[in-house]
C-alpha cells in the first residue's frame, strides 16, 4: 500500500547564528513590510536605520547566550520530536520542515527541501500559538512566494492559530503549575505570588488595524488558567520587547514588575507567546527583568520555562496538525484567501475549542 506523504513546515520567526548575522537578521526584520508599516519606497531606508540602530543592544544580548539565538536548534528538536510523535501511521509518513522569517533556513531553502521530499500534501504550522500579521501572517507571504518561484504547488492547508487548544493550555498549566509549587516552596508562606502571562508586544497601530493577536493572547491566558484550577489565583498579562517608540499594546512587563514591588507580591512569569527559549526569555525576562524586580525590592521572581519539546507540548502538536489535517481546511486553517475567516475577531478554531 503507498504511502500519503504529509509535509509539515514550521514557522518560526529566527534568530542570528553569529555576531556577523545580528546586522542582517535585523535588516530582513525591519525591511518586512509587515513589521514595518511605512510607504514602500521609504522601508528600505528606514528598515536599515532601525536595524543599524537596533544592533549594538541586540549584540549585547546575543553575547549574553554565546555570540547567537538557540532557536532554530530548539526548533529543530520540536520538527524531529514531532516527527516521533506522529509516526507509526500506516498510511501517513510524515517529515517535519523548519521555516525562518528572518534568518536561515529561509522560506525558500525549505521550500526547495520540502519539493525535493515529494509530498502529497503539506501542513504549514506556525510555533506562534496566537496569530499576528506580523509573525504567522508574514510567514505564510514568504511561503507562498518561496513556493510560487520554484513552481511547488501541492494541496496545502495553512493552521494560522492554536492559541485555546486544550492540549496545548494542559501542557502549558502543568509548566507553570511545576513552576508554581517550586516557587511557593522557597518564599514564605505570607508572601503572595502573582502569575504573570508576558507575551511579546505589539505597535497599538497594527491592533487597531484588525491584528487578532492580543485578543488572542488573551485566550490562550484563560485557557492556561482554567487548567490550571488554582483558587484565587493573582494573575495579569502583559507586553514585552517593545523595540520602536510608537505606543505599544500594555501594560508593558516593567510597569507590571513595578505594581507586584508597590504590592509587595513575588512574581512567576510565564511565557504566553513562544514556545522556545530565545533571547526574549533567556535575556529580556531572566536577566534584565529579573534585575529590575531584584532593585525594585520584588519579593521573588521566577520564570517558567518555555515548551521546547516538553513531551506533553509535543503530544499536543501532533494532535492539532491532525485536527487541522483532519478537518480539511474548516479549523481555523486558510482556505482560498490567505487570511483567516472573520479577521480571527472570532476565530473559529479557538470559539469552537473554549466551548467544546
Ligand atoms: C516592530 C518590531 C517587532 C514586532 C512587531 C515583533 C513581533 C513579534 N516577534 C515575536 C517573536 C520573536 N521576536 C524575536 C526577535 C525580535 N523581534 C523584534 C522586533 C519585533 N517583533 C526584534 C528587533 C528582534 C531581535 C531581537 C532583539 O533585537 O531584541 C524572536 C527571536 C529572538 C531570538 O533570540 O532568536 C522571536 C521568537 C512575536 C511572537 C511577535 C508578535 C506577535
Ligand atoms: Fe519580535
Ligand atoms: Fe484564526
Amino acid at each position: 500500500m503507498s504511502q500519503r506523504r504529509i509535509a509539515i513546515v514550521l514557522f518560526n520567526l529566527g534568530g542570528p547564528d553569529s555576531p556577523e548575522a545580528v546586522r542582517p537578521f535585523l535588516t530582513n526584520l525591519f525591511t518586512d513590510p509587515a513589521i514595518l508599516r511605512v510607504p514602500g519606497f521609504i522601508r528600505p531606508f528606514l528598515g536599515r536605520y532601525i536595524a543599524w540602530k537596533r544592533t549594538k543592544p541586540a549584540l549585547e544580548n546575543y553575547a549574553i547566550l554565546g555570540g547567537k539565538s538557540p532557536l532554530l536548534e530548539l526548533t529543530e528538536g520540536q520538527a524531529r520530536a514531532l516527527e516521533a510523535a506522529l509516526a507509526g501511521d500506516p498510511g501517513t509518513a510524515f517529515r517535519c520542515f523548519v521555516a525562518m522569517r528572518y534568518w536561515h533556513p529561509f522560506s525558500d531553502e525549505a521550500a526547495r527541501e520540502v519539493k525535493a521530499w515529494l509530498p502529497d500534501e503539506v501542513l504549514l504550522l506556525p510555533l506562534y500559538p496566537q496569530y499576528s500579521t506580523t509573525t504567522t501572517g508574514s510567514s505564510v507571504t514568504a511561503w507562498d512566494e518561496a513556493c510560487r518561484a520554484i513552481g511547488f504547488s501541492v494541496p496545502t492547508t495553512t493552521l494560522c492559530c492554536w492559541h485555546s487548544h486544550p492540549g496545548f493550555a494542559a501542557a502549558t498549566a502543568a509548566l507553570v503549575r511545576r513552576s508554581y509549587d517550586a516557587a511557593r516552596a522557597t518564599l514564605p508562606a505570607d508572601v503572595p505570588l502573582r502569575i504573570l502571562f508576558s507575551a511579546h508586544g505589539l505597535p497599538e497601530s497594527i491592533v487597531k488595524a484588525g491584528d487578532p493577536y492580543q485578543w488572542q493572547v488573551e485566550r490562550s491566558t484563560a485557557a492556561v488558567v482554567e487548567a490550571l484550577a488554582i483558587d484565587g489565583l493573582d494573575h495579569a498579562i502583559c507586553y514585552q520587547s517593545r523595540v520602536t517608540p510608537e505606543v505599544w499594546i500594555g501594560p508593558s512587563t516593567e510597569a507590571e514588575i513595578e505594581r507586584a514591588a508597590h504590592d509587595k507580591v513575588a512574581l512567576l512569569v510565564c511565557p504566553i507567546a513562544f514556545v522556545s527559549e530565545h533571547s526574549e526569555t533567556l535575556v529580556e525576562l531572566d536577566v534584565e527583568y529579573g534585575e529590575l524586580a531584584h532593585k525594585l525590592g520584588v519579593p521573588g521572581y521566577f520564570r517558567v520555562p518555555a515548551q521546547n519539546s516538553d513531551p506533553a507540548f509535543i503530544v499536543a502538536l501532533a494532535d492539532i496538525a491532525r485536527d487541522a489535517l483532519g478537518s480539511g481546511r474548516a479549523l481555523c486553517s486558510f482556505a482560498g484567501p490567505r487570511q483567516c475567516p472573520k479577521q480571527h475577531g472570532d476565530c473559529p478554531h479557538g470559539a469552537a475549542r473554549i466551548a467544546a
